[in-house]
This record gives structure tokens, C-alpha cells and sequence, in this order.
């Protein structure tokens, strides 16, 4: 089972992949992302190949790679490092899985697949399930993103039981508007520790006050980082 002792939290940065002008990834600037992160931004918690990274338009070998340099760059610099392993082949989500758990990345998120949804609860906690039992010792995050996956299954209604199912899992990143539904999560499921990390930059402050425990975005900023460092 996953260790809980490195609880995700504070300000995570959704990083880009940066390309060159043509259009292969330019790993040799990840370094450089790693120290302007850390130093400029005090952003110490990563989230790569995500919606920001644009994870879902690379080849499984690009995000491999990509996570690998990530890792590398941010060792000893970056607290934590979480990989989107999410696709629509529970196989290739499985093996991004277990090569982020090989390569030391400290967690993995998966958004539910959006061609051919899952329609029910059970359906989607069955697909995460499986690709979260590809990576036994790494933490588990569910990325509800219903306006991209079109997947509207309530996260609230997710959360509940999903440790028997999901025995890894650690916590949720939320990037819907539905401040319900976050409340409700938050609410419901504050004893189990989980983290709440809120995903829609814009209504940071509203999820804060209902309890956020730190936030995924794309604009992350000193200021912003400092939220949490008090
Ligand atoms: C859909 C999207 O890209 N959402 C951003 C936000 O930071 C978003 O850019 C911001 O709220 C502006 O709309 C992050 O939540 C993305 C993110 O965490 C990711 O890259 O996976």
C-alpha cells in the first residue's frame, strides 16, 4: 500500500512540455523549469503530462520520457513529482503507470477515459482500479475534469468507498466549477485525510474557504505559494 506520509499538499504546478519550433519536445530546458519553479516561484510539487502538459497528445514513449526528465531534473529540488498516467488503453495507462512507480515519481493522477465512458461509478472506479494496481506502492489521485472527459459522474459520489476499491488512493484533484461538489467531497471525507486539490484557478479563493488542501493549476506564482508555506 502506498505510505501516506507524503501528503500532497500546497501549491502544484501543472507544468507545460516545452517543444522545439519543430515540435519535439525540448528536454534540454527541464532543468532550467525545475530552478524557476523552485527559486522564482517557490513551487516545490509538480503535476506533468496533465491537461497543461498536454499529456494526451503525446506518444506513450514522449511521456515516458518527459516523466523521466522531470523526475531526474527535480531530484533533490522538487518535494513531489505526480504523472498523469490517464488514457483511453487501460494497457498504455498501465504502463505509464509502472513506469512512473520504476522511475521514482511520487504519485500518479488518471482522468476517466472519454471516448467510450464509463457510465456508472462502479465502470470508472473498475478502469481506475486496475491502473492504479499497476503501481501498488505509489499513490493514487482521481483528476475529475468533466468538461474535457465529458465523464459527470459527481466525484462526491466517487470518494465514497473508494479505499476498498482503490486501496492507494490518496486524494483528488477537482477541476470542475461545481463547488458543491467539492464542498460535499471535502465535507464527507475529511477523517480520511484524503487531499483536495482544487483545479480551476479562478475559483481558488472559493475552494480554499471550503477547504481545499492545496491546488493544481497552470498559473502558479510566489504569491500564490506562500498560501500554504504559513
Ligand atoms: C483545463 C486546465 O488547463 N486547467 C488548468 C487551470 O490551471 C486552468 O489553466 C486555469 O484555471 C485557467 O483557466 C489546470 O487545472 C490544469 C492542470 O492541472 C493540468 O494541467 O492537468
Amino acid at each position: 500500500m502506498a505510505s501516506p506520509k507524503k501528503k500532497l499538499q500546497g501549491l502544484v504546478a501543472a507544468t507545460i512540455t516545452p517543444m522545439t519550433e519543430n515540435g519535439e519536445i525540448n528536454f534540454s530546458v527541464i532543468g532550467q523549469y525545475v530552478d524557476y519553479l523552485v527559486k522564482e516561484q517557490g513551487v516545490k510539487n509538480i503535476f506533468v503530462n496533465g491537461t497543461t502538459g498536454e499529456g494526451l497528445s503525446l506518444s506513450v514513449s514522449e511521456r515516458r520520457r518527459v516523466a523521466e526528465e522531470w523526475v531526474t531534473k527535480g531530484k533533490d529540488k522538487l518535494d513531489q513529482v505526480v504523472i498523469h498516467v490517464g488514457a483511453l488503453s487501460l494497457k498504455e495507462s498501465q504502463e505509464l503507470a509502472q513506469h512512473a512507480a520504476e522511475i521514482g515519481a511520487d504519485g500518479i493522477a488518471v482522468i476517466a477515459p472519454f471516448f467510450l465512458k464509463p457510465w456508472t461509478k462502479d465502470v470508472l472506479i473498475n478502469f481506475l482500479k486496475e491502473v492504479a494496481a499497476a503501481a501498488p506502492a505509489l499513490p493514487f489521485y482521481y483528476y475529475h475534469i468533466p468538461a474535457l472527459t465529458g465523464v459527470k459522474i459527481r466525484a462526491e459520489e466517487l470518494l465514497d468507498g473508494i479505499q476498498d476499491k482503490i486501496p492507494t488512493f490518496q486524494g483528488l484533484k477537482f477541476s470542475d466549477t461545481d463547488l458543491l461538489d467539492f464542498g460535499q467531497c471535502v465535507d464527507q471525507h475529511r477523517q480520511q485525510q484524503f487531499a483536495f486539490l482544487f483545479g480551476v484557478d479562478e475559483q481558488l479563493l472559493s475552494a480554499l474557504v471550503m477547504g481545499a488542501t492545496g491546488a493544481v493549476g497552470s498559473f502558479v506564482s510566489r504569491d500564490l505559494s506562500i498560501l500554504w508555506s504559513n
